[in-house]
């Protein structure tokens, strides 16, 4: 049950004792001005709290029907765009088998679980609706506002296919409805339906709700513990609102940030060395992409997965443009030791390392990696994940989430808003014909 822990050390010659130092002042206002409540979208500040304050009997119904998912359902459809699926699959991918939808149902135990409705493309959902075939299924779908188009899309069609499975009564008892708790296009379409629902909380926004239904649900289905995910999240809320700043990983991570921006930095590239941590990432790409990227402001939020990305992106993170800085994820405990043997004849060389572990060979790459980008001046930090469990994942989320808040108000923007991903959704509105947009549709059309 060890801590997350962040460590700048690798990246000393970037970032001086000094300049940590003359940090703390605006870092600890930035934090104040969270804590206060006091900063721009301060009405979006319900994830600080969350972890201990979650409301027991919605968490309650979240176990009751993920039980009854799991009981009725070959699969789970879970249909949901950035904050409302990018957490959950973050969750899944992190602490299940890496294979999961391919173990045979005997070994898993769960439903499969697919994600859809994050893009609109037609080859997905139609072999999507191929897998489908044959098994029993559910739906949840989740949208804090109820009119995002691509999982209202994907939805309609998940609908229909369950109303023709099952006929409407039963198809709506399979359809769970995770979103605003009055209002909205999903919530009034529930109500009429009767689909069960759960609640996207006002305050908070959706790169920030993985610890609200929205990220429970699925998570609980695919069979992690959200009891341990929520009780790490707890302590990591603990830690980083109370710890001072000279032990505080969070606060320390959001200067070191900083001071690498000013020094021109502008990309920050998240690095894991393991591939069920992708999706992580992802997560980690929204919460600070769009909570930061504003006012021609921000660091850039990229991710690799290593070492497979050494071998595509390797070249131009150690010779290309010195833009960027790497955050590594390392989990630290291998979950298996697979020991390498002698062969009698050492075709491919490798004899010397008989009696290693691959994770030895794993771990040994990314020291070696971190060396050689910081020599070729890509400062390295490390936050040190102890083993892919609940506990440590529920640390995780809080961690960038909090760190986020604070970085975002030390660089001078609203860190809870995203009104430059309203743009797209404008002129595509336009070119679909929507109502009400016919002037715009006007113009643009002139513009294809
Ligand atoms: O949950 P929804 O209202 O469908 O929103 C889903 C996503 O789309 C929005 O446009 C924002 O980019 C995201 O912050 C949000 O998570």
């Amino acid at each position: 049950m060890g801590n997350i822990v962040f460590d700048y050390s690798k990246a000393s010659g970037f970032v001086s004792a000094e300049e940590m130092d003359n940090m703390k002042s605006a870092v600890m206002c930035a934090r104040d001005t969270l804590m206060n409540k006091s900063g721009a979208g301060n009405d979006f500040l319900g994830w600080i709290d969350l972890p201990s304050d979650y409301d027991k009997e919605e968490f309650h119904r979240i176990k009751e029907a993920a039980k009854k998912i799991q009981s009725d359902s070959d699969v789970l459809l879970v249909v949901g765009i950035g904050g409302s699926y990018l957490g959950a699959r973050a969750a899944i991918e992190f602490l299940s088998h890496s294979f999961y939808n391919v173990l045979p149902k005997e070994t898993r135990k769960t439903p499969e679980i697919y994600f859809v409705g994050n893009s609109i493309s037609s080859k997905y959902i139609n072999d999507l609706k191929g897998v489908l075939k044959g098994k029993d299924f559910s739906v949840n779908m989740i949208s804090k506002s109820g009119t995002t188009t691509e999982p209202a899309i994907a939805f309609r069609v998940f609908k229909d296919m369950l109303i023709e499975k099952y006929g409407r009564e039963e198809a709506n008892k399979r359809i769970y409805a995770t979103t605003d708790k009055e209002k909205g296009a999903l919530k009034d379409l529930a109500d009429q339906e009767g689909y069960e629902t759960f609640v996207v909380p006002d305050d908070v926004g959706g790169r920030f709700s993985v610890l609200t239904a929205v990220g429970l649900l699925p998570i609980a289905v695919s069979g992690a513990d959200i009891d341990r995910l929520m009780e790490g999240a707890s302590d990591a809320r603990l830690a980083v609102t109370k710890t001072p700043y000279e032990s505080n990983g969070a606060l320390q991570y959001a200067a070191v940030r900083n001071i690498l921006l000013r020094k021109g930095k502008t990309v920050e590239i998240v690095a894991n060395y393991e591939p069920s941590l992708h999706y992580v990432s992802e997560w980690w790409k929204q919460l600070f992409g769009e909570s930061e990227g504003k006012d021609q402001r921000g660091i850039f939020p990229a991710a690799v997965d290593l070492t497979a990305d050494l071998h595509s992106m390797g070249q131009f993170i150690q010779d290309g443009a010195r833009i960027m800085f790497e955050t590594v994820l390392n989990v630290q405990e291998s979950p298996a030791e697979i020991l390498l043997k002698k062969e009698e004849v050492d075709t491919d060389g490798m004899n010397y390392l008989a009696g290693k572990s691959v994770d030895f060979v794993n771990k040994s790459a990314m020291n070696g990696t971190i060396i050689a980008h910081s020599d070729g001046d890509v400062p390295n930090l490390v936050i040190d994940i102890p083993e892919q469990d609940e506990y440590s994942l529920g640390q995780l989320f809080y961690f960038f989430e909090y760190a986020c808040g604070v970085s975002g108000y030390l660089l001078g923007v609203n860190p809870f808003n995203q009104p430059g991903v309203e743009s797209y959704k404008k002129n595509m509105f336009a070119l679909l014909g929507k109502p009400g947009y016919e002037k715009e549709r006007e113009e643009l059309l002139k513009r294809l």
